[in-house]
Protein backbone atom coordinates (compact mmCIF):
# COMPACT_ATOMS: atom_id res chain seq x y z
CA UNK A 1 0.00 0.00 0.00
CA UNK A 2 1.48 3.70 -0.54
CA UNK A 3 2.60 5.71 2.23
CA UNK A 4 2.60 9.37 0.72
CA UNK A 5 2.84 8.22 -2.35
CA UNK A 6 5.70 5.49 -2.04
CA UNK A 7 4.48 1.95 -2.45
CA UNK A 8 5.82 -0.06 0.36
CA UNK A 9 5.30 -3.41 2.30
CA UNK A 10 5.61 -4.34 5.41
CA UNK A 11 8.64 -6.52 5.03
CA UNK A 12 11.68 -6.55 2.35
CA UNK A 13 14.75 -7.80 1.80
CA UNK A 14 17.29 -4.34 1.23
CA UNK A 15 20.37 -6.14 0.10
CA UNK A 16 21.80 -10.11 0.77
CA UNK A 17 22.24 -9.35 4.82
CA UNK A 18 19.22 -7.24 5.76
CA UNK A 19 15.83 -7.68 6.05
CA UNK A 20 14.05 -4.36 6.65
CA UNK A 21 10.42 -3.72 8.39
CA UNK A 22 8.45 -1.19 9.11
CA UNK A 23 8.93 -0.32 12.94
CA UNK A 24 5.29 -0.36 14.11
CA UNK A 25 6.07 1.01 17.27
CA UNK A 26 6.71 4.39 16.01
CA UNK A 27 3.03 4.68 14.88
CA UNK A 28 1.07 7.08 13.93
CA UNK A 29 3.57 9.41 15.23
CA UNK A 30 6.60 8.59 12.83
CA UNK A 31 7.18 6.34 10.46
CA UNK A 32 10.40 4.29 11.34
CA UNK A 33 12.58 1.49 8.95
CA UNK A 34 14.15 -0.80 10.78
CA UNK A 35 17.01 -3.23 9.42
CA UNK A 36 17.53 -6.74 10.77
CA UNK A 37 20.44 -8.49 10.12
CA UNK A 38 20.07 -11.63 12.63
CA UNK A 39 17.67 -14.18 13.73
CA UNK A 40 17.96 -12.80 17.17
CA UNK A 41 17.34 -9.29 16.27
CA UNK A 42 14.31 -10.47 13.88
CA UNK A 43 12.98 -12.80 17.50
CA UNK A 44 13.39 -9.32 19.71
CA UNK A 45 11.06 -7.48 17.06
CA UNK A 46 8.60 -10.28 16.96
CA UNK A 47 8.50 -10.45 20.35
CA UNK A 48 8.75 -6.74 21.51
CA UNK A 49 6.21 -5.87 18.37
CA UNK A 50 8.47 -3.82 16.22
CA UNK A 51 6.07 -5.62 13.90
CA UNK A 52 3.39 -7.56 14.63
CA UNK A 53 -0.11 -9.44 12.66
CA UNK A 54 -0.32 -13.04 11.80
CA UNK A 55 0.15 -12.70 8.71
CA UNK A 56 3.28 -10.44 9.04
CA UNK A 57 4.43 -12.61 12.10
CA UNK A 58 4.65 -15.43 9.64
CA UNK A 59 6.52 -13.69 7.04
CA UNK A 60 8.86 -12.47 9.71
CA UNK A 61 9.32 -15.96 11.27
CA UNK A 62 10.17 -16.85 7.44
CA UNK A 63 12.87 -14.48 7.11
CA UNK A 64 14.08 -15.16 10.40
CA UNK A 65 15.25 -18.62 9.02
CA UNK A 66 16.66 -17.11 5.83
CA UNK A 67 18.52 -14.69 8.51
CA UNK A 68 19.63 -18.04 10.67
CA UNK A 69 21.05 -19.37 7.37
CA UNK A 70 23.97 -16.48 6.73
CA UNK A 71 26.65 -15.61 8.24
CA UNK A 72 26.15 -18.20 11.90
CA UNK A 73 25.45 -20.99 9.74
CA UNK A 74 28.09 -23.71 10.68
CA UNK A 75 29.91 -25.82 8.00
CA UNK A 76 29.16 -29.47 8.94
CA UNK A 77 25.50 -30.99 8.32
CA UNK A 78 25.55 -31.97 11.75
CA UNK A 79 25.83 -29.06 13.25
CA UNK A 80 24.06 -27.39 10.64
CA UNK A 81 21.02 -29.27 11.47
CA UNK A 82 21.19 -28.37 15.09
CA UNK A 83 21.83 -24.52 14.25
CA UNK A 84 18.64 -24.32 12.12
CA UNK A 85 16.73 -26.40 15.16
CA UNK A 86 17.97 -24.35 17.17
CA UNK A 87 16.71 -20.74 15.19
CA UNK A 88 13.65 -22.40 14.64
CA UNK A 89 12.85 -22.97 18.39
CA UNK A 90 13.77 -19.68 19.45
CA UNK A 91 11.52 -17.94 16.62
CA UNK A 92 8.89 -20.16 17.73
CA UNK A 93 9.20 -19.17 20.86
CA UNK A 94 8.50 -15.39 20.43
CA UNK A 95 4.74 -15.16 20.35
CA UNK A 96 2.48 -17.97 21.08
CA UNK A 97 -1.24 -17.55 19.48
CA UNK A 98 -0.26 -16.47 16.12
CA UNK A 99 -0.24 -20.25 14.17
CA UNK A 100 0.97 -18.03 10.78
CA UNK A 101 4.30 -18.14 12.89
CA UNK A 102 4.66 -22.17 12.89
CA UNK A 103 4.02 -22.18 9.09
CA UNK A 104 6.34 -19.47 8.14
CA UNK A 105 9.30 -21.31 10.33
CA UNK A 106 8.12 -24.70 8.97
CA UNK A 107 7.90 -23.53 5.36
CA UNK A 108 11.32 -22.76 4.81
CA UNK A 109 12.87 -25.34 7.60
CA UNK A 110 11.08 -27.62 4.97
CA UNK A 111 13.14 -26.69 1.97
CA UNK A 112 16.25 -26.74 4.17
CA UNK A 113 15.97 -30.00 5.07
CA UNK A 114 15.50 -31.40 1.76
CA UNK A 115 19.22 -29.76 1.16
CA UNK A 116 20.35 -30.87 3.88
CA UNK A 117 19.22 -34.47 3.25
CA UNK A 118 22.97 -34.82 0.95
CA UNK A 119 26.47 -35.14 2.42
CA UNK A 120 27.85 -31.87 2.25
CA UNK A 121 26.56 -28.40 3.23
CA UNK A 122 26.23 -25.55 0.38
CA UNK A 123 25.67 -23.05 2.18
CA UNK A 124 24.69 -20.82 -0.90
CA UNK A 125 22.31 -23.23 -1.97
CA UNK A 126 20.58 -23.16 1.37
CA UNK A 127 20.84 -19.17 1.85
CA UNK A 128 19.51 -19.21 -2.05
CA UNK A 129 16.68 -21.61 -1.03
CA UNK A 130 15.55 -20.10 2.19
CA UNK A 131 15.71 -16.63 0.62
CA UNK A 132 13.62 -17.67 -2.18
CA UNK A 133 11.01 -19.76 0.73
CA UNK A 134 10.79 -16.52 2.68
CA UNK A 135 9.82 -14.12 -0.42
CA UNK A 136 7.24 -16.61 -1.72
CA UNK A 137 5.78 -16.59 1.87
CA UNK A 138 5.56 -13.13 2.02
CA UNK A 139 4.29 -12.67 -1.89
CA UNK A 140 1.83 -15.23 -0.91
CA UNK A 141 0.37 -13.63 1.83
CA UNK A 142 0.11 -10.50 0.20
CA UNK A 143 -1.80 -12.19 -3.32
CA UNK A 144 -3.97 -14.12 -0.50
CA UNK A 145 -5.03 -11.15 1.60
CA UNK A 146 -5.87 -8.93 -2.55
CA UNK A 147 -8.17 -12.04 -3.19
CA UNK A 148 -9.13 -11.74 0.67
CA UNK A 149 -10.26 -8.16 -0.84
CA UNK A 150 -12.23 -9.05 -3.25
CA UNK A 151 -14.36 -11.83 -1.92
CA UNK A 152 -15.40 -9.07 1.21
CA UNK A 153 -15.83 -6.28 -0.95
CA UNK A 154 -18.89 -8.39 -2.77
CA UNK A 155 -20.21 -8.57 0.65
CA UNK A 156 -19.84 -5.22 1.30
CA UNK A 157 -21.59 -4.16 -2.33
CA UNK A 158 -24.57 -7.02 -1.57
CA UNK A 159 -24.79 -4.54 2.25
CA UNK A 160 -24.66 -1.72 0.21
CA UNK A 161 -27.40 -2.57 -2.35
CA UNK A 162 -29.56 -3.23 0.45
CA UNK A 163 -29.60 -0.11 1.92
CA UNK A 164 -32.45 2.15 1.56
CA UNK A 165 -30.82 5.44 1.27
CA UNK A 166 -28.05 4.48 -1.42
CA UNK A 167 -25.98 7.55 -0.47
CA UNK A 168 -25.49 6.15 3.06
CA UNK A 169 -22.63 4.87 3.35
CA UNK A 170 -22.03 1.17 5.00
CA UNK A 171 -20.62 1.19 8.32
CA UNK A 172 -18.42 -1.59 9.02
CA UNK A 173 -17.22 -2.02 12.50
CA UNK A 174 -13.30 -3.71 13.12
CA UNK A 175 -11.24 -4.45 16.19
CA UNK A 176 -7.56 -4.27 16.38
CA UNK A 177 -5.41 -4.02 12.94
CA UNK A 178 -6.11 -6.43 10.39
CA UNK A 179 -4.73 -3.77 7.86
CA UNK A 180 -2.06 -4.06 5.80
CA UNK A 181 0.45 -3.59 8.47
CA UNK A 182 -0.79 -6.71 9.99
CA UNK A 183 0.30 -8.38 6.61
CA UNK A 184 2.71 -8.01 3.79
CA UNK A 185 0.40 -6.27 2.26
CA UNK A 186 -3.38 -5.16 1.96
CA UNK A 187 -4.61 -6.61 5.22
CA UNK A 188 -7.55 -9.17 6.00
CA UNK A 189 -9.99 -7.58 7.94
CA UNK A 190 -9.46 -4.05 5.98
CA UNK A 191 -8.90 -5.69 2.55
CA UNK A 192 -12.46 -5.85 1.64
CA UNK A 193 -12.80 -2.09 2.48
CA UNK A 194 -9.35 -1.11 0.78
CA UNK A 195 -11.21 -2.64 -2.64
CA UNK A 196 -14.40 -1.43 -1.79
CA UNK A 197 -13.66 2.29 -1.34
CA UNK A 198 -11.26 1.63 -4.57
CA UNK A 199 -13.76 0.90 -6.35
CA UNK A 200 -15.96 4.08 -5.30
CA UNK A 201 -18.06 2.45 -2.84
CA UNK A 202 -19.22 4.94 -0.32
CA UNK A 203 -17.66 3.19 3.10
CA UNK A 204 -17.39 4.03 6.82
CA UNK A 205 -15.17 2.44 9.15
CA UNK A 206 -15.69 2.20 13.36
CA UNK A 207 -12.05 1.66 14.40
CA UNK A 208 -12.12 -0.07 18.00
CA UNK A 209 -9.37 1.63 19.67
CA UNK A 210 -8.31 -1.62 20.99
CA UNK A 211 -7.01 -1.47 24.35
CA UNK A 212 -3.68 -1.99 26.00
CA UNK A 213 -2.05 -2.31 23.06
CA UNK A 214 -4.27 0.41 20.63
CA UNK A 215 -3.44 -0.99 17.17
CA UNK A 216 -6.83 0.36 16.28
CA UNK A 217 -6.28 3.98 16.83
CA UNK A 218 -2.57 4.06 16.04
CA UNK A 219 -2.36 1.84 13.10
CA UNK A 220 -5.88 0.77 11.68
CA UNK A 221 -6.37 4.64 12.01
CA UNK A 222 -3.55 5.47 10.73
CA UNK A 223 -3.53 3.02 7.98
CA UNK A 224 -7.20 4.27 6.81
CA UNK A 225 -6.27 7.79 6.87
CA UNK A 226 -2.88 7.12 4.82
CA UNK A 227 -5.83 5.66 2.25
CA UNK A 228 -8.60 8.38 2.33
CA UNK A 229 -11.26 6.11 3.96
CA UNK A 230 -13.32 7.56 6.42
CA UNK A 231 -13.47 6.46 9.56
CA UNK A 232 -13.58 6.93 13.20
CA UNK A 233 -12.03 6.14 16.06
CA UNK A 234 -14.25 4.48 19.07
CA UNK A 235 -13.64 3.34 22.31
CA UNK A 236 -13.72 -0.10 23.02
CA UNK A 237 -17.18 -0.22 24.79
CA UNK A 238 -18.71 1.85 22.40
CA UNK A 239 -19.41 -0.77 19.63
CA UNK A 240 -22.35 -2.37 21.09
CA UNK A 241 -24.10 1.11 21.22
CA UNK A 242 -23.34 1.70 18.15
CA UNK A 243 -24.86 -1.51 16.99
CA UNK A 244 -28.08 -0.82 19.50
CA UNK A 245 -28.51 2.47 16.95
CA UNK A 246 -28.43 0.81 13.86
CA UNK A 247 -24.99 2.50 12.98
CA UNK A 248 -23.10 -0.71 12.20
CA UNK A 249 -23.90 -2.76 9.10
CA UNK A 250 -21.27 -5.14 9.59
CA UNK A 251 -18.29 -6.56 11.54
CA UNK A 252 -15.12 -7.52 9.94
CA UNK A 253 -12.29 -8.77 11.91
CA UNK A 254 -9.14 -10.31 11.72
CA UNK A 255 -7.75 -13.60 13.38
CA UNK A 256 -4.88 -15.30 14.75
CA UNK A 257 -5.50 -18.14 14.25
CA UNK A 258 -9.14 -20.24 13.11
CA UNK A 259 -9.62 -23.91 14.20
CA UNK A 260 -10.54 -26.32 11.93
CA UNK A 261 -14.11 -26.00 12.85
CA UNK A 262 -14.17 -22.74 12.50
CA UNK A 263 -13.50 -20.99 15.79
CA UNK A 264 -11.61 -17.58 15.75
CA UNK A 265 -8.53 -16.44 18.20
CA UNK A 266 -8.38 -12.71 17.69
CA UNK A 267 -7.59 -9.48 19.69
CA UNK A 268 -8.77 -9.55 23.34
CA UNK A 269 -12.44 -8.02 22.67
CA UNK A 270 -13.49 -9.57 19.61
CA UNK A 271 -15.26 -12.10 21.56
CA UNK A 272 -17.74 -9.32 23.39
CA UNK A 273 -18.03 -7.76 20.06
CA UNK A 274 -19.34 -11.07 18.25
CA UNK A 275 -21.98 -11.30 20.87
CA UNK A 276 -23.07 -7.56 20.46
CA UNK A 277 -23.88 -8.38 16.77
CA UNK A 278 -25.55 -11.91 17.77
CA UNK A 279 -27.67 -9.77 19.70
CA UNK A 280 -28.43 -7.50 17.52
CA UNK A 281 -28.38 -9.52 14.30
CA UNK A 282 -25.39 -7.83 12.62
CA UNK A 283 -23.49 -10.24 10.10
CA UNK A 284 -19.55 -11.40 11.81
CA UNK A 285 -17.20 -11.51 9.75
CA UNK A 286 -13.61 -13.17 9.98
CA UNK A 287 -11.29 -12.91 7.29
CA UNK A 288 -8.32 -14.64 7.01
CA UNK A 289 -5.72 -15.57 4.73
CA UNK A 290 -5.54 -20.04 4.78
CA UNK A 291 -1.86 -19.66 6.79
CA UNK A 292 -4.05 -18.98 9.84
CA UNK A 293 -6.03 -22.05 9.60
CA UNK A 294 -4.75 -24.72 12.03
CA UNK A 295 -5.93 -27.87 10.99
CA UNK A 296 -4.42 -29.59 13.73
CA UNK A 297 -6.85 -28.03 16.32
CA UNK A 298 -10.30 -28.61 16.71
CA UNK A 299 -11.67 -26.28 19.57
CA UNK A 300 -11.11 -23.01 20.00
CA UNK A 301 -10.06 -23.49 23.90
CA UNK A 302 -6.79 -25.63 22.97
CA UNK A 303 -5.54 -21.97 21.40
CA UNK A 304 -2.49 -21.04 23.64
CA UNK A 305 -3.32 -17.26 24.64
CA UNK A 306 -0.33 -14.80 25.01
CA UNK A 307 -0.18 -13.15 28.47
CA UNK A 308 1.72 -9.84 28.22
CA UNK A 309 3.43 -7.63 30.87
CA UNK A 310 0.84 -5.57 33.12
CA UNK A 311 2.79 -2.25 31.87
CA UNK A 312 0.93 -2.55 28.82
CA UNK A 313 -2.49 -2.39 30.68
CA UNK A 314 -0.91 -0.15 33.47
CA UNK A 315 0.42 3.01 30.99
CA UNK A 316 -0.90 4.91 27.92
CA UNK A 317 1.58 6.52 25.50
CA UNK A 318 1.27 8.76 23.05
CA UNK A 319 1.96 12.52 22.14
CA UNK A 320 2.44 15.30 24.97
CA UNK A 321 1.08 18.48 24.03
CA UNK A 322 4.72 19.90 23.74
CA UNK A 323 4.81 16.93 20.99
CA UNK A 324 6.68 14.91 22.88
CA UNK A 325 6.29 11.12 23.50
CA UNK A 326 5.02 10.33 27.05
CA UNK A 327 4.27 7.53 28.37
CA UNK A 328 2.06 7.65 31.35
CA UNK A 329 0.86 5.61 34.26
CA UNK A 330 -3.29 5.18 34.54
CA UNK A 331 -3.62 3.13 37.59
CA UNK A 332 -2.35 3.16 41.00
CA UNK A 333 1.33 2.30 40.60
CA UNK A 334 0.57 -0.70 42.85
CA UNK A 335 -2.58 -2.31 41.72
CA UNK A 336 -2.25 -5.27 40.06
CA UNK A 337 -3.30 -5.88 35.86
CA UNK A 338 -3.72 -8.68 34.01
CA UNK A 339 -3.23 -8.89 30.01
CA UNK A 340 -4.71 -11.16 28.14
CA UNK A 341 -3.96 -10.61 24.87
CA UNK A 342 -6.52 -12.56 22.74
CA UNK A 343 -10.19 -14.19 23.14
CA UNK A 344 -12.00 -16.66 21.26
CA UNK A 345 -14.33 -16.27 19.41
CA UNK A 346 -16.79 -19.76 18.98
CA UNK A 347 -17.67 -20.55 15.32
CA UNK A 348 -21.30 -20.33 15.92
CA UNK A 349 -21.00 -16.77 16.40
CA UNK A 350 -19.67 -15.87 13.13
CA UNK A 351 -21.51 -15.42 9.86
CA UNK A 352 -18.82 -16.48 8.27
CA UNK A 353 -14.84 -17.11 7.27
CA UNK A 354 -13.65 -14.49 4.20
CA UNK A 355 -11.03 -16.82 2.74
CA UNK A 356 -8.76 -16.32 -0.73
CA UNK A 357 -10.60 -18.89 -1.95
CA UNK A 358 -14.12 -17.00 -1.23
CA UNK A 359 -16.31 -17.12 1.38
CA UNK A 360 -16.84 -20.20 4.09
CA UNK A 361 -19.36 -21.30 7.16
CA UNK A 362 -17.53 -21.25 10.20
CA UNK A 363 -17.54 -25.11 10.45
CA UNK A 364 -15.46 -28.01 10.04
CA UNK A 365 -17.36 -28.88 6.70
CA UNK A 366 -17.83 -25.34 5.77
CA UNK A 367 -13.56 -25.37 5.95
CA UNK A 368 -13.02 -28.44 4.21
CA UNK A 369 -15.35 -28.04 1.04
CA UNK A 370 -12.99 -24.83 0.03
CA UNK A 371 -9.86 -26.93 1.32
CA UNK A 372 -10.39 -30.43 0.28
CA UNK A 373 -6.13 -30.69 -0.50
CA UNK A 374 -5.98 -30.23 3.37
CA UNK A 375 -5.48 -34.13 4.68
CA UNK A 376 -5.34 -34.31 8.11
CA UNK A 377 -3.10 -37.06 10.15
C1 LIG B 1 -4.20 -10.25 11.34
S1 LIG B 1 -3.86 -10.46 12.97
C2 LIG B 1 -5.42 -10.34 13.65
C3 LIG B 1 -5.66 -9.01 14.30
O1 LIG B 1 -6.99 -8.72 14.33
C4 LIG B 1 -5.14 -8.94 15.70
O2 LIG B 1 -5.53 -9.89 16.57
C5 LIG B 1 -3.74 -8.58 15.65
O3 LIG B 1 -3.44 -7.54 15.15
C6 LIG B 1 -2.72 -9.45 16.16
O4 LIG B 1 -2.37 -9.02 17.36
P1 LIG B 1 -0.98 -8.36 17.67
O5 LIG B 1 -0.92 -8.63 19.14
O6 LIG B 1 -1.07 -6.93 17.31
O7 LIG B 1 0.06 -9.13 16.89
Amino acid sequence: MRVDGTWFRTIWLKDESTVQIIDQRHLPHDFVVEDIRSVEEMCMAIKDMHLRGAGLIGCAAAYGMYLACLRSLPCTKAEAKEHLAICAQRLLATRPTAVNLRVGVERVQAVLDKLLGGSEVDREALQLAAREEAKKVTDEDASFCERIGEAGAKILEEIHRKKAKLAEPVNVLTHCNAGWLAFADWGSALSPVYVAHNRGLPIHVWVDETRPRNQGASLTAWELAKHGVPHTVIADNAGGHLMRRGLVDVVITGADRVTRQGDACNKIGTYLKALAAKDNEIPFYVALPSSTIDWQMKDGAEIPIEQRGDEEVKYAEGLGEDGKRRKVLLTPAASPAGNWAFDVTPARLLTGLITERGLADSSEEGLRKLFPEVKLA
